[in-house]
């Protein structure tokens, strides 16, 4: 039915992850040489993926098309929440108002507006860390401090220190709580019991929450996601951010999903957003609500399927990386901490010996040395050559240690 081993050519469509690597992971003054042409580079860095975003997407906005005039829009009909409320409630058993929902062109760009609507200037965010690296990047585009609470990792499986986290939400001067749930990078799905634990110590001490959902739709199959908002309805100072953007693969569409229950901080984003939308984008998202399902159960079971290829084939070719199938998201976390010191430059030694695209973990603010991340929503194919490249070069790497070693010993 849908053919997710098929390799599309993504090049000369301005794409990110074929096109924008370079400044992204080594610096806007790179100038490295690789011996590897921009085409040959197995990509597994971006958090897009490599499938064709479902038919009934591109259906719908052909559709949109054919009406031959895309003027100034917003959502002004119901239909597009109805698809979207509809989804929440048949997937996570949580529905929300309908003027609790506004709209941005992507999660980044809420997370910068809403740190800087909800907190003062001599204010403090907080986050979970290892952390996708835009929470802090809020906080500092607006000289916020941002303090991290490191996760626990025991053999892989990432846990939250409470004590931890009520110090820094007891910090009268800590205004904001971002959470990642699910959690990237470590693909922690939170339980109801960290969740709840979370909500009441921040309601505790009056933290204000952004719980970043984007992540929900894409999880291991038998994992149930739970919206931080559906155990704590009362709390409005509680805002849920969404989005069909890693769900359907159509983050280049820029619609997100921001639901600000608290009617003073919602009348500040709609005094103060652009509120306009994609005309083809809203078309695109609505048909992803209603009729992309099937799809996205089908994408769960290649992923996962990606997931315990991943697993068996570093168990054998890498016996000491750490890795543990995430329960969520399609980002692999792997310690490879037993081949590379510290200081080693990650992305630039696999890009360099390996000819692959990868994130590391100095990427994600902190708690995270010596980790690569790899994006797994890609063919099949294509991900046995990554994994046989990025262990071939640590092999290579190992045989050198040895033979040096063997070298400098000869002559003492
Ligand atoms: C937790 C989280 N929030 C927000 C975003 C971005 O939302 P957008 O502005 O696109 O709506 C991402 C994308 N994560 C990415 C994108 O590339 N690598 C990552 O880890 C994310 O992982």
């Amino acid at each position: 039915m849908y053919n997710f081993d098929e390799i599309i050519d993504r090049r000369n469509t301005n794409a990110m992850n074929t096109d924008g690597f370079r400044a992204y992971i080594f610096g806007a003054d790179d100038t490295t040489e690789f011996p590897y042409k921009d085409e040959e580079f197995i990509r597994m860095w971006v958090a897009d993926m490599d499938f064709a975003t479902p038919q009934v997407i591109i259906d719908a906005m052909k559709e949109r098309l054919d009406k031959r005039i895309f003027g100034y829009t917003r959502i002004l009909s119901d239909s597009y929440y109805k698809a979207f409320v509809n989804w929440t409630q048949k997937r996570y058993g949580w529905s929300f108002e309908r003027e609790h929902l506004v709209m941005s062109n992507g999660i980044i760009p809420a997370l910068f507006e809403l740190v800087d609507y909800i907190t003062k200037p001599d204010e403090k965010v907080f986050f979970l860390t290892p952390s996708y690296a835009y929470f802090k990047k809020a906080a500092d585009y607006h000289q916020r401090e941002s303090v991290c609470a490191d996760l626990v990792n025991d053999e892989g499986y990432y846990t939250i220190d409470f004590d931890d986290f009520e110090r820094k939400a007891a910090d009268e001067t800590t205004k904001l709580f971002i959470l990642c749930n699910p959690h990237n990078p470590t693909g922690r799905v939170w339980t109801e019991e960290e969740l709840r634990k979370m909500g009441e110590i921040c309601i505790k001490h009056g933290v204000w929450i952004i719980s970043d959902e984007i992540h929900c739709d894409l999880l291991r199959v038998g994992q149930q996601h739970i919206p931080l908002a559906k155990l704590f309805p009362e709390y409005d100072k509680l805002v849920t951010a969404m989005a069909p953007s890693k769900t359907f693969n159509m983050a280049g569409l820029m619609i997100s999903n921001v639901i600000i229950p608290n009617d003073a901080l919602r009348e500040t984003w709609l005094s103060r957003h652009y509120n306009f939308d994609n005309p083809v984008s809203v078309a695109g998202a609505q048909a992803a609500y209603e009729k992309g399902e099937h799809w996205l159960e089908a994408l769960t079971v290649y992923l996962d399927d990606n997931f315990t290829f991943t697993k068996e084939y570093l168990a054998e070719n890498l016996p000491e990386a750490g890795f543990e199938i995430a329960e969520s998201t399609y980002l692999a976390w792997v310690d490879v901490s037993a081949y590379f010191d510290k200081d080693v430059e990650l992305p630039m030694f696999f890009a360099r010996e390996a000819g692959v695209l990868l994130e590391g973990g100095d990427m994600f603010v902190q708690n995270s040395d010596s980790y690569i991340r790899l994006n797994l929503a890609i063919p099949r194919s294509v991900l046995a050559e990554g994994l046989k490249r990025i262990c071939g070069a640590i092999q290579t790497k190992q045989k050198e240690t040895v033979k040096l070693g063997s070298e400098v010993g000869n002559e003492v």
